[in-house]
């Protein structure tokens, strides 16, 4: 919890810019330190409890990006807002990306610090109930679930987003979470209780797209029968997510950057602008570079959405969050089905951490909704988990290794949640796929060792000398 009176460090090399901000916070209640270059404020942040720094870019010695840096590794949560007075918006960006909350240009106007802290307090506080929330399991629905560092590296970059209008795009792979990403930068945000609307931009045909966007105009085109209000204005002053944005057509990409420039659009058919007052997220599960590359997508759209981007990691990155996923899952069909919640028994945890996942979080909720369904007892085993069996590549061709990698994967994991792991996992795992080769090769060759050292491209003495070591 935050306390009432908040402790803020300034870091500026001009002391008459330190003592009219301490002034400032002392007159709004809150409770100054001051530091006179990089280095002082760093140590500052080591030695004390701060709710939120400020930090000049040009300092003598440590600079105030550097400083940036330190601090961040030291306290991930700590809001630290950059000033800077020779600032270019890149040196802001810069430092927004390496994980300032804000930026704000010098001279200061002492209206502009307010706001920026008043949001950086509560982003603070938001971080700390993201990550509470997370940890202790309070999820409902609509909440990210995750304790791994990944997940919690991810809390703490929207935490720091979530107040600002701008946009922010989200990066990640089918099912790993990204809309549930952009739900939550809306229900933590200033507006969360404007509407928040999701256009997937990829299962809209291309003629309709403009007017679903936009909105139309009675009359704007044969059945244009009424006027029509578009997806963004129906966001209001909420969030609008423009889910698989890496498929917008190009002409709607031309659109788009001009309403993200002039924050204002048309509806089609009509030419009096309408102001844009949501905020604007992009979600794409694409290489939106590669896009640009090959003439899909438009550099000067890609850079302004890219500007800030969020990654949310896949989760084969991530079995640390695997049993806290599973286990909320599980809840949640066990609310739908109205049954007690299947637990989950320790062969079948392994093997849900040592599966590879390519689709995310999606694929594993379908596993065990899939799964819960046919379950009988209260709990699931290895042998409940109805894996997807589907492990064909793009051309239809088995791959014979898969079933291989997730055995190996499991034998780990296994190895690893006994109650006392053994210190040679490694050797253990590697031993038992020989034993199976040979086995198999000496089976085909019925028992001839010639012929099975043939066949697995040995040497005859190695392999006898595997055999004598597996007796
Ligand atoms: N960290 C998480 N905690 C809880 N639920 C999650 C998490 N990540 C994903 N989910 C759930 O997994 C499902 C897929 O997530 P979501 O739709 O956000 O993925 P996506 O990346 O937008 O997928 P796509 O690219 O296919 O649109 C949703 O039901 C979502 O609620």
């Amino acid at each position: 919890m935050r306390r009432s009176m908040s402790r803020v460090l300034i870091a500026d090399d001009e002391p008459g810019i330190c003592s009219a901000f301490a002034a400032m916070l002392a007159r709004d209640g809150h409770e100054a330190l001051i530091a006179a270059n990089g280095a002082e404020a760093v140590t500052r942040v080591t030695r004390e409890t701060l709710d939120a720094v400020f930090l000049d870019v040009r300092m003598p010695g440590m600079d105030g990006l550097e400083a940036l840096a330190r601090i961040r590794d030291l306290q991930p949560q700590l809001p630290v807002i950059v000033m800077t007075a020779f600032g270019t918006v890149e040196t802001a960006l810069t430092a927004v990306r390496n994980g300032a909350f804000d930026y704000l240009g010098k001279p200061l106007e002492l209206d502009q610090v307010r706001a920026v802290l008043e949001r950086a307090l509560r982003a603070g506080a938001a971080d700390a109930s993201v990550s509470e929330q997370a940890a202790t399991g309070e999820a409902t629905d609509d909440e990210l679930v995750g304790r791994g560092p990944a997940m919690q590296s991810l809390f703490k970059r929207i935490a720091v987003l979530t107040d600002t209008a701008m946009t922010v795009l989200i990066l990640g792979e089918s099912g790993v979470g990204k809309e549930l990403v952009a739900r939550t930068l809306h229900r933590l945000g200033r507006h969360r209780e404007a509407p928040f609307v999701a256009v997937n931009c990829a299962a809209i045909p291309e003629a309709l797209l403009e007017s679903e966007l936009f909105g139309h105009a009675r009359g704007a085109f044969s059945g244009a029968v009424e006027t029509r209000a578009g997806r963004l204005e129906a966001a209001g002053a909420g969030t609008l997510l423009l889910d698989e944005v890496g498929e917008l057509p190009p002409v709607l990409q031309g659109k788009l950057l001009r309403v993200l420039q002039e924050r204002q659009f048309e509806p089609v058919g009509e030419h009096r602008p309408r102001a844009l007052k949501a905020r604007v997220l992009a979600a794409t599960n694409r290489d939106l570079a590669l896009e640009v590359e090959a003439g899909r997508f438009r550099d000067d759209l890609y850079h302004r959405l890219n500007a800030i981007s969020l990654r949310v990691p896949p989760l084969r990155e991530r079995p640390e969050d695997i049993p806290v996923l599973a286990e909320r899952i599980l809840a949640r069909i066990a609310a739908d089905l109205g049954r007690r919640p299947l637990y989950l028994e320790p062969d079948a945890l392994a093997m849900l951490t040592a599966h590879p996942w390519p689709g995310n979080v999606r694929e594993l909720q379908h596993l065990l909704s899939r799964s819960a369904l046919l379950a009988r007892g209260p709990s699931l085993g290895a042998t409940d988990l109805l894996l997807d069996n589907d492990e064909r590549s793009a051309g239809g061709v088995v791959d014979p290794f898969s079933r291989l990698e997730q055995s190996v994967r499991a034998a780990l994991a296994s190895l690893l949640a006994a109650p006392q792991p053994p210190e040679d996992p490694f050797h253990r795992i590697v031993r038992r796929v020989e034993r199976e080769l040979i086995d198999a090769a000496l089976q085909r060759c019925n028992g001839s060792q010639v012929g099975a050292s043939q066949l697995l491209g040995l040497h005859r003495t190695t392999l006898r000398k595997r055999l004598q070591d597996h007796d």
